[in-house]
C-alpha cells in the first residue's frame, strides 16, 4: 500500500504550527512515542500540555497489553500527566471487547486461557470474565507434565479461548499450557498485538508479536489480532467520543501498525516520530505492507520546541 505524498517533516515553527491547527483530536501510540519504558521522552508533557491548552481532544491508543487502563492511569500520573481510564485504548482491552462482544463469551460460565501479563487478566475480570494462567507464578516453575498443577486434575473443560499477548516473564510452563488449550477442538485463539518489536531505552526488544506467532507456530493455527490496525479499536474510539476523523491525527513510532491504523481508518493525518522503532529512510521509503506518514518527525516534543 503507498500514498503518493512525499511525508512531510516537522522542522520548522511554521509547519508544527500548521500540524496543530490541522486537527482537533490526536490519537497517540505510548510506547516509542510518549515514552520508552520508565524514560519519558523530551518535552512530551509539554506537548500533551499545550494541546490540552489549546482545546484538542486526546485519546491513548497502546498496543502493550501488560498494563490494565487503569493501571496506565497511574504510569501516567508518575510522570506527572493527567489521563483518564476513558482516554486510553490497550491491546489488552481490545482483546477483552472483543471476546465479550464477538465471540460472545458467557460471564461466570466460559473462561480465558491468558498468555500474557495482567492486563489482558484484569480487563476480563472487570467484564465478569474468569481467566486462568497469566501472570500466575506457578507457572515460573520447570514444565513437568506429571506435576504441572494445570494439568494434574486435567484442562479446565470451562476454558473456550486463549488470548496472548507479550509476556516479559516468558516461561516453558507458560507456552506448554497455552499449547495444550489450543489443541483442544473448539477454542478460539485471540492475540493482543502482532508487533515483533518492544523499543525500549537504547534497545529494540522481543514484541508482542514475536511470542503470539511463536504459539501460532506450534499451534499450527492463526490468532485473531484486536489491537493496532485492527480497525475495531478505532471504532471502540469512535463509539465513546464524538470523532471527526478528517480533523483527527494518529501519533506513532510503527508503520505497520499505527500509521496503517492511522490510514486505514480514514484519519485526517498521521505523524510517524522517529523515537521508537523507525528510522527517517523507512518513514520516506514506499511500501506495499504500509502507508507512508502524512508527517514525521525526531521526537513528539519538537511540535512544542518548534512553536516555543
Ligand atoms: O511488543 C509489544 O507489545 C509492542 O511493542 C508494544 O507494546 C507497543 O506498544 P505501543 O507502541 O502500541 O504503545
Ligand atoms: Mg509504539
Amino acid at each position: 500500500m503507498t500514498t503518493s505524498t512525499i511525508p512531510i517533516k516537522i522542522s520548522t515553527k511554521a509547519i508544527a504550527q500548521e500540524f496543530l491547527d490541522k486537527y482537533d483530536t490526536f490519537l497517540f501510540d505510548c510506547d516509542g512515542v510518549l515514552w520508552l519504558g520508565s524514560h519519558l521522552l523530551p518535552s512530551v508533557k509539554e506537548t500533551l500540555n499545550l494541546l490540552e491548552e489549546s482545546g484538542k481532544k486526546v485519546m491513548f491508543v497502546t498496543n502493550n497489553s501488560t498494563k490494565s487502563r487503569a493501571a496506565y492511569t497511574k504510569k501516567f500520573a508518575s510522570f506527572g500527566i493527567k489521563a483518564t481510564q476513558e482516554q486510553i485504548f490497550t491491546s489488552g482491552y481490545a482483546a477483552a471487547v472483543y471476546v465479550r462482544d464477538f465471540l460472545q463469551l458467557t460471564p461466570g460460565k466460559d473462561k480465558v486461557w491468558v498468555f500474557g501479563e495482567t492486563g489482558i487478566s484484569e480487563e476480563l475480570k472487570l467484564m465478569g470474565i474468569d481467566s486462568l494462567g497469566g501472570a500466575d507464578p506457578r507457572l515460573l516453575e520447570s514444565f513437568d507434565p506429571e506435576t504441572s498443577p494445570f494439568l494434574k486434575d486435567g484442562l479446565d473443560p470451562a476454558v473456550t479461548c486463549v488470548i496472548a499477548g507479550l509476556d516479559t516473564k516468558i516461561s516453558y510452563h507458560k507456552l506448554a499450557m497455552t499449547l495444550k488449550y489450543l489443541q483442544q477442538d473448539g477454542v478460539k485463539f485471540v492475540g493482543t498485538n502482532v508487533d515483533s518489536t518492544f523499543p525500549q531505552k537504547g534497545h529494540i526488544l522481543p514484541g508482542a508479536g514475536s511470542m503470539v506467532e511463536s504459539i501460532a507456530f506450534a499451534a499450527g493455527k492463526k490468532p485473531v489480532y484486536c489491537g493496532k490496525p485492527n480497525q475495531n479499536m478505532l471504532n471502540s474510539i469512535a463509539s465513546v467520543m464524538d470523532l471527526d476523523r478528517s480533523r483527527t491525527c494518529m501519533v506513532g513510532d510503527r508503520l505497520n501498525t499505527d500509521m496503517r491504523f492511522g490510514t486505514e481508518g480514514n484519519l485526517g493525518g498521521t505523524l510517524l516520530v522517529l523515537t521508537g522503532i523507525e528510522t527517517e529512510e523507512r518513514a520516506l521509503q514506499k511500501s506495499d505492507e504500509y502507508p507512508t506518514p502524512k508527517y514525521y518527525a525526531e521526537k513528539l516534543g519538537d511540535v512544542y520546541e518548534l512553536t516555543h
